[in-house]
């Protein structure tokens, strides 16, 4: 059965607005059934288990007694995920125990204190710079991963998570990639021609270069003023390159910054647009976007109020 040109696999289930495909050179991926909005929640997943950071036991033990304590369906959906890495010279059909574990070292995501294992969130590939079009967050109260789309997603088209920073040159990300989690990158920013690849790639530097700027405002290397000009070019730079990543975080910051310098109207304008973003990235009800309104109501109230001299830093532009 096609699905929009794509070969349909399964995982089709209503409440889910994306099925799992073939898609060529990247093994299965997931696709959009229908328009996505900006900010909607496209999946909420428990996991099928969690692994504490510190343990007694060998990996290969814990997640072979890990995987035997679940029930059939559910071994059945993880032993039917990909894996990397596999140890050389060991046979997988006589070591399924290495498996299990090189399974769950190619699929698992951060879950609070732990790394989970959730098996849809699983079949998300990833996508560099402008194309990742949804982020994930784990809530630990609720015990469930979240993700939501950072953009409008259109019917047909791929569900690509960043699974690492991505802000660098196309070279760098690929051996990065290739090193790190095992494949080479097919993603759209990678296949770039060489004239487009190469101006994203110079977009991609210059942000990384003014993140770190940025970050020296903290040990007074740069004052306000050039902070909040230094978080504005980067998200000029962010919307040339479509690149979206983090930015309830980036306006935080600003945010942070301003009611350093005791500037409460550029507080608030920038709180206004952290709740903006995080409520794209991790859903209204977030404790981040909580904390972000306190500001936009109160920035005086803020912990880091007049901390710095007074200044008059600058709203976003
Ligand atoms: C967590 S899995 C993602 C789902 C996987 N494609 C599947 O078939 O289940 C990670 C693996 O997917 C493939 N993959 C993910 N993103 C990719 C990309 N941008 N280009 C090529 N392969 C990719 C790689 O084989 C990688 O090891």
């Amino acid at each position: 059965m096609a699905f929009y040109g794509w070969e349909y696999i399964g995982v089709f289930e209503p409440k889910n607005p994306f099925v799992l495909v073939d898609i060529p050179g990247k093994g299965q991926g997931l696709v959009a059934t229908r328009f996505i909005e900006q900010g909607e929640l496209v999946l909420r997943e428990e996991p099928l288990f969690v692994v504490p950071q510190q343990t007694t036991e060998s990996p290969t033990a814990l997640i072979s007694r890990l995987l035997n304590d679940l029930d059939a369906s559910d071994r059945e959906a993880f032993l039917n995920l990909t894996y990397v890495h596999f140890p050389e010279g060991l046979d997988p059909e006589t070591h399924p125990e290495e498996v299990a574990l090189a399974i769950f070292q190619t699929n698992a995501a951060a879950a609070g204190d732990g790394a989970g294992l959730f098996p849809l969130f699983s079949r998300l590939n990833h996508g560099c710079s402008n194309a990742f079009n949804v982020v994930y967050s784990f809530s630990l109260s609720q015990r469930a991963l979240f993700v939501y789309a950072l953009k409008d997603i259109e019917r047909g088209q791929e569900l690509l998570d960043a699974y690492t920073d991505t802000k660098r040159t196309r070279k760098e990300r690929r051996k990065y990639l290739a090193e790190h989690y095992g494949f080479d990158c097919k993603c759209p920013v990678c296949s770039l021609d060489d004239a487009a690849s190469k101006a994203s790639d110079e977009r991609l530097t210059a942000m990384a270069h003014l993140y770190e700027r940025l970050s020296t405002w903290s040990e007074g290397t740069i004052d306000g003023v050039e902070a909040i000009k230094t978080a504005n070019q980067i998200w000029k730079l962010g919307d040339e390159e479509g690149y979206w990543s983090a930015r309830g975080q980036l306006a935080a910051d600003a945010a942070r910054i301003s009611a350093a310098h005791s500037d409460a109207s550029s507080a608030k304008s920038w709180a206004q647009k952290a709740i903006e973003w995080y409520t794209y990235e991790l859903g209204e009800d977030s404790d981040l976007v909580a904390e972000t309104r306190a500001t936009a109501d109160q920035p005086q109230e803020h912990p880091a109020w007049a901390s710095r001299e007074t200044l008059s830093v600058g709203g976003p532009v």
